[in-house]
């Protein structure tokens, strides 16, 4: 059996369209959108992402800069950042990449962003409505996961769905939208004992982890729905996911690693920045 490809592009490309058509109408009004992304790392994955999000933005007529404060940057100095440009009237979402310099975590600096400029669901503001069933931006990566189920059929209804990894910015998030859409939820991590065992309960498998093909044939029941959120830098410059190739021989559908979640992230984020 060889699975069925669950591709991104398209969707991402639609997304994109209605986003440049409403940019192009902000434009007209004399207040282009704007996004800026803060970063601090020099994580390969990051840039890769950072890239992707400036050339879409590009494309669809948003304004897009990047705040480089480097990876020693100091909580202070990211929070005060943050709330900068949240106070800010030109710019209509605010960003922060993760990783984070050691010892900076997500939720001590998250909350310095305007929940109404938090194009990325990363104050806890927002992972707490998204958790309370309330309108809030969720992070475009677990909303992409979502998006990509819908796009091709796949009914989460009464699924089994298991979730590999539990970041604040893919897995916990996107078990409450999973929730949301009634399957059943697990989420593992990397004190789970017996993971394999755990992923092959699953009618609907996400690997979030960040280890280059962790998932393997033996982690996977026949005809299993997978999607892959991985995007591990290879040394020769290109991007592996943390699902095995193999594992197409096994699954019933899957989503490549490039071309699948990723396309559809950046496509939500800029649509995020437009709502
Ligand atoms: N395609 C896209 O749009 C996006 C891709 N990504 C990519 O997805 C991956 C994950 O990103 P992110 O969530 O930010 O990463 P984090 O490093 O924040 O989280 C990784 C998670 O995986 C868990 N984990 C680590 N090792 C294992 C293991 N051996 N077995 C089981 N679980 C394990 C960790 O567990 P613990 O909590 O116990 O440490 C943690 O919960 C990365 O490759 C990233 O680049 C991320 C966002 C968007
Ligand atoms: N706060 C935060 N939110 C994130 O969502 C986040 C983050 N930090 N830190 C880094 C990771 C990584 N990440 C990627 C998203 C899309 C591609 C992507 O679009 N990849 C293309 C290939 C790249 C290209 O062709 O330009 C693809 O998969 O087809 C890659 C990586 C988001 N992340």
């Amino acid at each position: 059996m060889t699975a069925r490809e669950l591709a991104g592009k398209e969707l991402a490309a639609r997304i994109r369209a209605d986003v440049a058509q409403r940019a192009a109408a902000r434009r007209a009004e004399g207040r282009p959108a704007r996004l800026v992304i803060v970063t601090a790392t020099d994580d390969e994955a990051s840039a890769w992402y950072v890239r992707s999000i400036a050339s879409a933005a590009a494309k669809t007529g948003i304004d897009c800069d990047v705040d480089d404060l480097g990876p020693a940057a100091t909580a202070a100095g990211i929070a005060d950042r943050l709330m900068a440009l949240s106070g800010d009237a030109s710019v209509d979402g605010v960003m922060l990449q993760t990783p984070l310099p050691p010892g900076v975590a997500l939720a001590d600096v998250s909350g310095a962003i305007d929940p109404a400029k938090d194009v990325d669901g990363a104050n806890p503001l927002s992972l707490g409505r998204l958790a309370a069933g309330l309108p809030a931006y969720a992070p475009a990566t677990a909303a992409a996961v979502v998006a990509l189920l819908d796009e091709h059929d796949l009914e989460a209804a009464g699924a089994r769905a298991v979730i590999v990894g539990r970041s604040a910015v893919v897995g916990k998030p996107l078990a409450h939208l999973l929730l949301d859409r009634d399957a059943t939820v697990t989420v593992c991590h990397s004190r789970t004992r017996d993971l394999a065992a755990v992923t092959s309960t699953a009618d609907v498998l996400v690997a979030a982890v960040g280890r280059t093909h962790l998932i393997t044939p033996a982690h996977v029941r026949p005809g299993v729905v997978v999607v892959d959120v991985g995007t591990n830098p290879t040394p020769d410059g290109g991007l592996a996911g943390d699902v095995d190739p193999a594992v197409a021989g096994v699954a019933g559908a899957l989503t490549p690693v490039p071309g699948g979640v990723g396309p559809v992230t950046t496509a939500l984020l800029l649509q995020h920045v437009l709502d």
